[in-house]
């Protein structure tokens, strides 16, 4: 069938190359499995638990399926395969294109106790300045410069452009700047006022602080609102805002992150043998998503051994619902990160289609970006002088769902419920009580000596110099960004409804609307992305966060990379079962692609629950994507335009893939209504919707208008 682009999709030519030796490896080891199609209503299979892995690669047993369980029974230590069928959805009220609105809903707050100072200042929050703007003026009138310095970029793979002058950038509000020192010479660069605050032992361990060592302002007294504005320094090319490319470099927490680019040391690994060069970390903490704290686990990165060796960690409430938290399963964090950049796709490079809110460096120069002020309205206090400030840090919380010292001294965030667990540490809401607003504070603890705190500082400051450079309705919004004592603390947008993963636990399987709504927003939010030659690398359900009126926002940038060249090799990073052929293959070619990949395997997680081949474990899948020349069935519930949709989507030549702008034409995704509902005003009628002549009353309504 033609593309309604007029492209038609090509069959792959397998191309044998060096590159592919591990995969070659993958086939001797392991079995290919025969494709375990979905089932044609449901789209999912099942099987037993398996606690007892014994070998990797095997396929999952398919087990009779039962009715769908309420979506508290599901295991927290369940796999996509491992998990119950889901119910059956009760249509959400979803309507595509939100761009307008938001809303987020309040979260629980907690007693502020601040202790302890914070020790340096990244651009503070105020979702307010956000939410007020009413056009682009205004909301760059509230951002404030940053900048980051950065001297050292070996590992660093991820040279986001960011330290080129913003257009719309200015100083000469700005009280303050902060900056981050380099790793090689240790020092701190000072600019405008800023004072350094680093530590002597950061000093000592440059390595360490390299990734986020910031400095606070001598004396910034905050004015209300727009009155002070700190500065934040973000890296030139090679800074730590840059995606890892270390082979070791990804946390632990997202398994097997830092999987690196060798893949002669994947084929070693796969084989069932630690690469002797590979450090292999993590601790096998896994997050619950069944619980809210679903983030983290079974990510590919850091750590291989729970991909090889099957350990698991049931039962706690951190745990993850996959029996492993490695590849076993795709879970909702499931990542592989290693090495190189992303080459871009051929046909990627912007959408004129879509709204271009920020700006994006394109010579190289240091770029300053303002960044909106926290929701502080209290005059005549610094924000980094808070009353408690000589206290310790906040603390982790004891009860995963309430926090034990929630504050967040500097900008008065008080940490609140724990919303999920990640690669990078904890995301927690964020209380505001003079402004009464609220965030997600993503926490990561800084300066400890092994290579996981390293690698999840350095991914979260590649987030902050990404996420601060983006404005979009479908990609969570960045507010500020703190260092306390050795807790970075990130501000974003708080998006209640959670991710379309923990949806899909709780609810089951979208319905057709809601997926083309879903759908619709991620591509707008990717086109976005795109267009600032920014490939995602990580999309899937647990990324992408639902608001509670549907609307869809783009999450987790800890992979998100710059292109800047076409001739980069392709890094060997994303989730398992979301991952590209390319990628896992690691052929040359393309890039954004991976995110169309990926969005189609969404758009099938969202259909069946689950990612394509998640009835393999997760090696056995990676191979599936990356040797086999099949495509993963295709729910018969999808409509005909859903279906070709998805198959234009996993087209396994990158080049072949529609690029996101062309793909919001497509007839699955153009047609989805826009979401816009509007705010409930009173109405007072006595003839509601739905009652007949013969039935009349008299009722308060909230007008809800559907656009
Ligand atoms: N802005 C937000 N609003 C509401 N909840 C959020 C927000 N950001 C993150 N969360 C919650 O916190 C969880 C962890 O967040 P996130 O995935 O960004 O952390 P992470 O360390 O980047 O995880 P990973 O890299 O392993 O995917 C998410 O699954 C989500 O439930």
């Amino acid at each position: 069938m033609r593309p309604w682009w007029g492209k038609s999709s090509s069959k792959e030519v397998k191309k044998k190359g060096s590159k592919e030796s591990f995969i070659d490896t993958l086939h001797r080891r392991f079995k290919s499995p025969s494709d375990g199609k979905l089932s044609s209503r449901s789209g999912v299979s099942r099987r037993h638990l398996n606690d007892t892995v014994s070998e990797m690669g095997a396929q999952s047993r398919p087990d009779s399926r039962s009715p769908s369980p309420p979506s508290k029974h599901v295991s927290r230590c369940q796999s996509f395969a491992e998990r119950l069928s889901a119910q059956p959805l009760p249509r959400p009220g979803v309507h595509p294109a939100a761009v307008g609105r938001a809303d987020s809903e309040l979260g629980v707050t907690t007693k502020p106790r601040l202790e302890k100072a914070p020790k340096s200042f990244l651009p503070l929050p105020r979702p307010a300045c956000i939410r007020n703007k009413s056009n682009q003026a205004d909301l760059d009138g509230d951002l404030i410069t940053a900048s980051v310095s950065s001297a050292s970029s070996t590992d660093i793979d991820d040279p986001v452009d960011l330290n080129q002058p913003s257009p719309r950038a200015t100083d000469c509000d700005l009280g303050t700047r902060t900056t981050v020192s380099s790793p090689s010479s240790g020092v701190l660069k000072d600019h405008a006022s800023t004072a350094s605050i680093m530590k002597p032992r950061e000093a000592k361990k440059p390595a360490k602080l390299s990734l986020c060592t910031f400095t606070t302002p001598t004396s910034p007294n905050r004015r209300p609102l727009r009155g002070h504005v700190p500065n934040l320094q973000v890296p030139h090319h090679g800074a730590f805002c840059s995606a890892p490319d270390s082979s070791m470099s990804s946390p632990s927490r997202s398994p097997l992150r830092g999987f690196g680019t060798d893949h002669a040391a994947n084929s070693a690994l796969w084989a069932g043998r630690p690469y002797t060069d590979v450090t292999l970390l993590g601790s096998g903490h896994c997050s619950s998503p069944g619980s809210g704290y679903n983030s983290g686990q079974n990510s590919m990165g850091g750590d291989m051994t729970g991909q090889l060796f099957w350990y698991q960690t049931r039962g706690s409430p951190e745990c993850s619902p996959i029996p492993s938290p490695r590849m076993a399963s795709p879970g909702p964090s499931s990542r592989v990160q290693s090495g190189a950049v992303t080459p871009i796709h051929p046909r990627a490079g912007g959408s004129g289609t879509i709204e271009s809110q920020t700006s994006w460096p394109e010579d190289g120069k240091q770029q300053t970006h303002r960044l909106p002020l926290p929701p502080v309205t209290i005059s005549n206090s610094s924000p980094f002088s808070h009353p408690n400030s000589t206290a310790t840090s906040p603390s982790v919380p004891r009860s995963p769902g309430r926090a034990e010292n929630p504050t967040s001294p500097g900008s008065r965030w008080k940490k609140g419920k724990l919303l999920g667990r990640g690669t990078f540490g904890h995301v927690y809401v964020g209380f505001n009580s003079e402004s009464g607003e609220m965030c997600a504070m993503k926490e990561v603890t800084l300066f400890s000596d092994d290579a996981k705190s390293r690698e999840s500082a350095k991914q979260l400051m590649q987030e902050i110099a990404l996420l601060s450079r983006l404005r979009h309705p479908n990609i969570v919004q960045y507010y500020g960004s703190e260092q306390v004592d050795d807790k970075l603390y990130i501000y974003l947008e708080y998006v209640s409804g959670g991710s379309i993963y923990k949806i899909l636990q709780d609810y089951g399987q979208l319905g057709e609307l809601a997926i083309r709504s879903y759908t619709q927003q991620i591509l707008s939010g990717l086109a976005f992305l795109h267009s600032k030659s920014t490939v995602h690398r990580d999309i899937k359900g647990a990324n992408i966060l639902v608001d509670p009126n549907g609307r869809v926002k783009l999450a987790d940038f800890g992979m998100a990379k710059h292109i800047t060249g076409q001739s980069c090799p392709l890094s060997f990073k994303g989730s398992p079962y979301w991952m590209a052929p390319e990628v896992i293959k690691n052929s040359s070619g393309c890039n954004l692609a991976v995110d169309i990949w990926s969005l189609g395997c969404t758009v099938l997680e969202m259909a069946t629950t689950k990612p394509p081949w998640s009835q393999f474990e997760g090696v056995a899948a990676m191979f599936k994507i990356g040797n086999s020349k099949d495509l993963p069935a295709i729910p018969d519930q999808l409509s005909d335009e859903g279906k070709d949709f998805v198959r234009q989507c996993l087209q396994r030549n990158p080049s072949h893939r529609p690029t996101a702008a062309q793909l919001l034409d497509h007839p699955f995704v153009k047609s989805a209504a826009p979401v816009e509902r509007s705010l409930p005003s009173p109405e007072f009628t006595d003839t509601p919707p739905g009652l007949t002549n013969g039935v009349k009353a008299l009722v308060f309504v909230h007008k809800l208008s559907l656009v």
